[in-house]
């Protein structure tokens, strides 16, 4: 008699455990996501520094990419940051992502690297465009101000990515995840998204003002929507898409659900145990109003995120506090 076996890899997988991928931007909140991730089921996952290697330049990067001909490429490296960032360096957010995008894509092609993965953002659809936001959203309107230069960066790499499937048949691929969240992320107030900013802008009052007399002045009005997914569910999504995804155009990866900067703001403050007030500076910018992604195509793959967002909160304040107190200790 033989033994029924379900097989630990669905048939038709376009890259199984024990390849060898390369994740560029293995340090970052989504690189490192997906290198631990990658790493736990079974790949052979290949890193470099920046200081090692300035993916900007693209014959050094042609020259690894050729000399270790990995099997596949997470592209995760990118200049990257929260609205304040945005609006003061496009420069940097247009030419980095741009030039990063060109190396290392063109680079695997000429490598022979067979499967690649682009990550851009839910900035790249129109400012107002329909909520949920579907994949071919992309194109119909004017973007947001704030990250137009960034969203126009990330779109030429979609149409990169494209352009290598349609003229060299290459089974490149392009995912757009919402907003996210996670260990590791930047809690720079200067240039981190509104997640890590509201936790370390509460922890600090809460030490500064125990009883809660004080105030924590937010940017803009607190009104704009945002969806918020964790980076270990991402990590998922990306490992699906790379076994088994080769369409064509971008796949959007999000949670489903949005909320208010207001709301958020709520649910952060409970999470630190802050207990003073909110406060709003309009002066600064809100940004785009709402960017709910349609997750339909993704989710028809077969994957589904699990982590609600005040548990991943409450996750990641306590590993940045206990980073915080191994940061003090070393000092
Ligand atoms: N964070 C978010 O909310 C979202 C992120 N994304 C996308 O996910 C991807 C990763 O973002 P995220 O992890 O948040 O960003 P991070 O800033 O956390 O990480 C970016 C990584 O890229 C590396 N990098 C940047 N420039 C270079 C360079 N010139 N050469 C080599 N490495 C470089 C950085 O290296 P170093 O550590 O040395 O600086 C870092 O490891 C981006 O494409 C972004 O668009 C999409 C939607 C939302
Ligand atoms: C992922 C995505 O991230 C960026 O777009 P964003 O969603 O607008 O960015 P954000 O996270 O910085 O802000 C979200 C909202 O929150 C409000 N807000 C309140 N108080 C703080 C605050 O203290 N810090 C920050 N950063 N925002 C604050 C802020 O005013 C805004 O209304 C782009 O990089 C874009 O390119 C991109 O891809």
């Amino acid at each position: 008699m033989t033994a029924s076996i379900t097989p630990a890899i669905p048939s038709g997988d376009l890259l199984r455990p024990g390849a060898r991928v390369f994740v560029a931007g293995h340090r970052g909140l989504v690189g490192s996501a997906i290198t631990r991730r990658l790493r736990a089921d079974g790949y052979e996952v290949l890193t470099r520094t920046r200081a090692e290697l300035d993916l900007r330049e693209a014959p050094a990067t042609a020259a690894f990419l050729d000399r270790e001909r990995p099997d596949a490429v997470v592209l995760a490296a990118a200049k990257v940051g929260g609205i304040m960032a945005n609006s003061t360096c496009p420069v940097q957010f247009l030419e980095d992502n741009l030039r990063i995008q060109l190396s290392v894509i063109a680079g695997s092609h000429a490598a022979g690297v067979d499967r690649l993965l682009f990550l851009g953002s839910s900035c790249i659809y129109p400012k107002l465009a329909p909520q949920p936001i579907r994949e071919d959203s992309l194109l119909t309107g004017p973007l947001e101000p704030t990250n137009s230069a960034y969203a126009i960066a990330k779109i030429a790499g979609i149409e990169q990515v494209q352009s290598y499937r349609r003229q060299y048949g290459a089974s490149y691929i392009s995912a757009m995840p919402t907003n996210l969240y996670g260990p590791g992320d930047n809690f720079d107030l200067a240039t981190s998204h509104v997640l890590p900013a509201l936790i370390r802008r509460f922890h600090e009052a809460k030490l500064r003002d125990p009883e809660g007399g004080g105030e924590v002045v937010l940017w803009g009005t607190g009104t704009p929507r945002r969806e918020f997914l964790h980076v270990d569910d991402l990590a998922a999504a990306c490992e699906l898409l790379l076994r088994t995804f080769d369409g064509d155009g971008p796949v959007n990866i999000g949670c489903g659900e949005d909320l208010t900067i207001s709301e958020l703001a709520a649910t952060v403050r409970d999470v630190t145990g802050y207990t003073g007030r909110i406060a709003y500076d309009a002066g600064k910018p809100d940004g785009t109003p709402r960017k709910l992604l349609d997750v339909s195509r993704m989710t028809s793959l077969g994957w589904q995120p699990k982590i609600a967002l005040r548990d991943g909160i409450a996750s990641v304040y306590a590993a940045w506090q206990a980073e915080e107190e191994r940061e003090q200790a070393r000092n």
